[in-house]
């Protein structure tokens, strides 16, 4: 069962989410984050990274654009740290994975922190599963068994998996939430992945069963692009207004009455 009365409780305690943030879509991430109830920040600073996560309920490391310079690493070491410090959920967005030097990056990143959730399209979940799977760029790609690649994964890394699409597959590797909600306009916005990716954040609130979290804040996300993208057939442009009034005015009533969504219990 999901407990949609989650998103009121997101709203009534408004988590801080520190993200790590790439350099194409920080404003569309923080008003994400903003309009569904959370308190974005964004820090490219090492010496405030602590402070900052002392402050936070969640943070989330997007590596689209990070760099090998010295200070992108060692931000990205420092706020995982922190948040391992205070048992903190850290989220991952392995953008484009499979580049060799991305690869290298992650699993470099990997041996310094420890990361609680990966959110990643099939191409890029699928890199972690062991799987081959064809991407370009940032975008997956070709036809993989989206269950399986999610579960495999899971399994490979002890992590929560987030791995979106068309269908949105959520797992521990025992469990499976699968989430059909959605619209291809999503896919249209260059953005829409890093903007789920911290508002996973925000509904991770302490105490809560963190894949449950992770389930609702994907649905919350699917139903209102599905909600935006029905009213902006062919408009990727208003579309991306649309997706963010839509996700302020999402409430527990409209995740029950469109959610389309499964869970599956191994
Ligand atoms: N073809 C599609 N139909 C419906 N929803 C989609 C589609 N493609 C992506 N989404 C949704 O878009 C969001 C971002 O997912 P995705 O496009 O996979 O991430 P990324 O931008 O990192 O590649 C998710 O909420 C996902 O459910
Ligand atoms: C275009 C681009 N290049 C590096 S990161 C990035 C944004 C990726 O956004 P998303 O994966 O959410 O579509
Ligand atoms: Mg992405």
């Amino acid at each position: 069962m999901l407990n949609y009365q989650l998103l009121d409780q997101v709203r009534a305690t408004t988590p801080v989410i520190v993200t790590f943030a790439n350099y194409v879509t920080p404003q569309i991430v923080a008003n994400a984050v903003n309009v569904i109830g959370g308190s974005p920040i964004m820090s490219l600073e090492p010496a405030e990274a602590a402070a900052l996560v002392s402050m936070a309920t969640a943070v989330t490391l997007n590596l689209g654009t990070a760099q090998s310079a010295e200070l992108d690493f060692v931000e990205l070491v420092a706020l995982g740290k922190a948040a391992n410090e205070l048992n903190l959920p850290v989220i991952i967005d392995p953008v484009a994975v499979s580049v060799p030097f991305r690869s290298q990056y992650v699993a470099r990143l990997l041996k310094e922190i420890k990361v609680d959730v990966i959110r990643g399209n099939a191409s890029e979940i699928a890199h972690f599963a062991g799987v081959a799977a064809e991407s370009r760029g940032i975008d997956a790609v070709g036809e993989v068994d989206i269950e399986a690649v999610a579960i495999a994964a899971a399994k490979n890394t002890g992590m929560l998996i987030v791995l979106s699409g068309p269908t949105d597959i959520v797992t521990d590797g025992n469990k499976v939430y699968k989430i059909k909600n959605g619209h291809e306009l999503l896919a249209a916005n260059v953005g829409s992945g890093d903007m789920l990716s911290s508002i996973l954040g925000t509904f991770l609130l302490k105490g809560q069963d963190r894949l449950e979290g992770l389930a609702l804040a994907t649905l919350s996300m699917a139903v209102a692009g599905q909600l935006a993208g029905q009213k902006n057939e062919g408009k990727p442009g208003t579309f991306s207004a649309a997706l963010l009034d839509e996700l302020y005015q999402l409430t527990p009533a409209k995740l029950e009455q469109f959610g389309d969504w499964e869970e599956i219990n191994d």
